[in-house]
């Protein structure tokens, strides 16, 4: 049984998971997960290898809804409303919550085309010169790019391209941003200045890391949610969350055996 699941009641909550279920086909890859995330606050969510956390991070915008095979029971509640009820658009869902992939993907376009395309298509009709400004500020690119924004964002190196994938997200006025393993493609340094970029979007945005990084989590993230696997009987293999807390309670002083071990280095 997992502890602390829901100990987000010292600040508004932005998206409310109720035990949620999901399935890939008849395989129950993640198990009955209570999580509440805090808005303006990083979450951290930590575990072994196919304990489900980026199928978890996916159910948050809807993404799995483009795998054929993908279930959800339970729920995902965003600001009050079920995000899988009938009447809800799943492409304003991925516009409200962002999402950041491990490797970046910048498009074959230029430094201001990546920013100013998801815009124009969301039906942005403001200055997109001021718009495509301030999301490079906002995502700490600006001085480095500013001089060169015909260039291609192919032609950026992989710490820019993946901060340019965040303004990129940062664009389109999202309220969430998801971040799958955002640093696993970058060089210490370059992981060093998206976690930075994590600190201040915080002011703005809500974000949701899934990391395979323990360090990182405990520098980025207020709370760190840890997820395991449990294999049944026939084999399969099902992640469930064993321990949510803030993120300096799950390093120092976990409450859960599973944890302390995972933290330890004893498996995973
Ligand atoms: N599209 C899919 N179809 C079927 N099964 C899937 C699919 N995506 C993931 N799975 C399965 O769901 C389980 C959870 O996978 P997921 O990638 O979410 O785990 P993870 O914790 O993010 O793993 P990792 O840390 O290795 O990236 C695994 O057993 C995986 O094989």
């Amino acid at each position: 049984m997992a502890t602390n699941t829901r100990t987000a009641n010292d600040t508004e909550t932005v998206l409310r998971t109720e035990g949620l279920n999901i399935y890939y086909g008849k395989f129950l890859a993640v198990s009955n997960v209570w999580l509440d995330i805090p808005k303006n606050q990083a979450v951290a969510l930590i575990g072994p290898s196919g304990c489900g956390k980026s199928t978890l991070l996916r159910c948050y915008n809807r993404l799995n809804d483009l795998i054929e095979s993908f279930r959800a029971e339970g729920n995902v509640i965003y600001n009050g409303k079920n995000l899988y009820a009938p009447d809800i658009d799943p492409v304003e869902v991925r516009r409200r919550i962002g999402m950041v992939f491990q490797r970046p993907n910048p498009f074959p376009k230029s430094i201001y085309d990546n920013i100013a395309f998801g815009a124009k298509i969301n039906g942005f009709k403001g200055n997109m010169d001021q718009l495509v400004e301030d999301s490079l500020r906002k995502a700490a690119l600006w001085d480095e790019v500013k001089d060169k924004l015909k260039q291609s964002g192919l032609s950026l190196s992989g710490g820019q391209q993946q901060r340019l994938c965040i303004a990129r997200a940062v664009a389109v006025q999202p309220d969430v941003i998801l971040m799958d393993e955002p640093c696993s493609a970058l060089d210490p340094i370059s992981t060093l200045r998206v976690e930075e970029l994590i600190h201040q979007l915080k002011e703005q945005y809500t974000i949701i890391i899934v990391t395979h990084n323990m360090q990182q989590a405990s520098r980025v993230a207020d709370r760190t949610a840890f997820f395991n696997v449990q294999t049944s009987e026939k084999g399969g293999r099902t992640g469930y969350l064993v321990e949510y807390d803030r993120t300096e309670n799950i390093f120092q002083d976990p409450q859960q055996e599973a944890t302390k071990e995972y933290i330890s280095g004893k498996f995973g």
